[in-house]
């Protein structure tokens, strides 16, 4: 294999679990394997499993941290290594090998004749024997002095250059620590299910399993156009002190409390206050038309438009069922004005692999359909479907069946849109490995398709929020001045400056990955449709 012979694209077969990575051998010499597979287009998550399910409990931490810490600092590392060979190395089975002793010499305190003696070792294993005098000469010319190597290391980004310079175009300010920031692991986050129990509740149970947190609270603060008072909501995550399996989180297996990144949890808060405004509107109309109580119970339709794993789908559905008596969304028994509000919520992916997650996801959270509906105190229809969001309409005919006005039929839609997922680097490490600079134009144009067929079918007052775990401009705010010049019923609703979290935005707010204690890189707008 060739060093320029990088990843290809990466597509959907290489998310799953890969069944041909030989496993066999030294830890070291599973990792190269694992980072080779990846530098060929497979995902972390897909090599993961393997590696880790292949090793005995004592190795798998020490695999973990070198996998995940090799792919962090890569192409950091890289350049480190170019700077430091007389000639090209070329084959990337050699690269590989070197790039993971630095790591152990640089980041991840291991001996240094253990690094050393380990990886030359590693490199015979893996059949390239005669690079092995190569691999021990540079190795050990770092281990000289790693204090030096490690700086220099640290001093440039370990991202690859089309994605740093357009970094540093779009944030030239926060360009320094955002890209130092995508190289720190992230913290674990958790979400309560506020159906069951309350972020403080749960919060003291954690404490007493000795599992150190702290309470996030998130406030945002929107300015509809329909009146002059902004409307605020908070958002409650647990951020963990260190990361853990969640084997060992309380009643995780019940369902109370869920691994969600606490800017991730932002959307389903973000949403149901827009259909909280939206509702309230629709009842204060019905109101001063004076018409019946019977005629206000509806059938309001919301939909997730890219739905799976079914994270934001899963806390939509809990804040919807949450038991207060004063939601739009409760059923209330003896109360027979019939005010209440059936809910039909459609998700959709297009990915039938991933629409399973989303099923697995829902059963430990018991919100199925089959526990929704067997509810009380809600009355939520939901519809899981797997189709193409750039051409679905509402399940039923095709486009040209349809009047634009039948086609409205969502008081709210979620749009948490496919992106490059740049915002979530710190996580997937691998993402730095298998973009390309042409995925960007590529993913915004199908941002932009996505967004162009769901809008007609949102009803004049409804709203779209549009989320990407992205930082680049051209999938966030620049692609919402498109569509909002392309779509003159569409406008935006102004996250104000009294939110807590992200940057204000020309249309919207961008959370960038900067701190190491902080959320992933998300952006948010949202967007309400009035009469043409
Ligand atoms: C950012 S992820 C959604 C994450 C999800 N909302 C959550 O919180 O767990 C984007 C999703 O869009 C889906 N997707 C990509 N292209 C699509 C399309 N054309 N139609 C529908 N879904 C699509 C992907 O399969 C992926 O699951």
């Amino acid at each position: 294999m060739r060093h320029n012979a990088t990843a290809s694209k990466s597509t959907n077969n290489h998310n799953k679990p890969s069944s041909n990575l030989k496993m066999t051998g030294s830890v070291r010499v599973r990792v190269i394997r694992s980072l080779l597979a990846i530098q060929q287009g497979q995902s972390l998550s897909s090599v993961l499993d393997p590696l880790l399910n292949s090793l005995h409990d004592g190795d798998k931490g020490f695999a973990h941290a070198l996998l995940l810490t090799t792919l962090r600092q890569w192409h950091a590392l890289a350049r480190l290594l170019d700077s430091l060979a007389d000639n090209p190395i070329d084959e990337i089975e050699v690269r590989t090998a070197i790039q993971v002793g630095l790591v152990q010499l640089l980041y991840l305190e291991v001996a240094d004749h253990a690094a050393i003696h380990e990886t030359v070792e590693a490199t015979k294993e893996i059949e390239f024997a005669r690079a092995s005098g190569l691999v021990n000469a540079i190795l050990r010319k770092v281990a000289k002095n790693t204090n030096k190597f490690r700086k220099k290391c640290d001093k440039n980004h370990s991202l690859p250059n089309w994605l740093a310079y357009q970094l540093k175009q779009d944030w030239s300010d926060e360009y320094a620590a955002l890209t130092q920031g995508l190289r720190q692991p992230a913290p674990m986050f958790l979400r309560v299910n506020t159906a069951i129990k309350s972020t403080s509740e749960y919060q003291q149970i954690l404490t007493d399993a000795d599992i150190s947190n702290e309470l996030i609270e998130l406030s945002s603060d929107l300015q509809f156009t329909d009146t002059v008072k902004t409307t605020t909501s908070v958002t409650q995550a647990l951020r963990l002190e260190q990361s853990t399996a969640v084997s060992f989180l309380p009643q995780f297996a019940e369902g109370v409390a869920s691994v969600q990144d606490m800017h991730a949890q932002l959307a389903a808060p973000l949403i149901e206050l827009a259909l909280t405004n939206k509702l309230t509107n629709d009842n204060q109309l019905a109101d001063k038309n004076s018409q019946k109580e019977e005629s206000k119970a509806s059938t309001i339709q919301l939909l997730d438009a890219c739905a799976a794993p079914g994270g934001k789908l899963a806390h939509w559905l809990e804040l919807l069922t949450v038991d207060d008596e004063s939601s739009l969304f409760h059923v209330k028994p003896s109360d027979d004005t019939n005010r209440t509000n059936t809910i039909k919520l459609t998700a959709i992916d297009n990915e039938a692999s991933r629409i399973k997650r989303i099923h697995e996801n829902l059963a430990r959270l018991n919100l199925q359909k089959d526990d929704l509906e067997r509810s009380a105190k809600t009355d939520i229809k939901l519809d899981i479907v797997c189709a193409d969001a750039t051409t679905w309409q509402g399940g039923s005919e095709s486009k040209k069946q349809k009047s634009n006005q039948d086609r409205a039929v969502f008081d709210a839609i979620l749009l948490d849109s496919p992106c490059t997922a740049t915002g979530v680097i710190r996580r997937h490490p691998d993402i730095s490995l298998l973009r390309h600079e042409e995925d960007i134009a590529q993913t915004v144009q199908l941002q932009a398709q996505i967004l162009d067929n769901l809008w007609p079918q949102v009803k004049v007052g409804g709203y779209l929020l549009y989320v990407t775990c992205s930082i680049l401009k051209q999938e966030n705010v620049e692609q919402m001045q498109d569509f909002t010049a392309r779509h003159s019923d569409a406008s935006a609703i102004e996250l104000t400056e009294a939110c807590n979290w992200g940057m204000a935005q020309n249309i919207g707010r961008q959370c960038l990955p900067m701190d190491s204690d902080g959320g992933d890189g998300f952006y948010y707008a949202l967007l309400q449709k009035s009469a043409q």
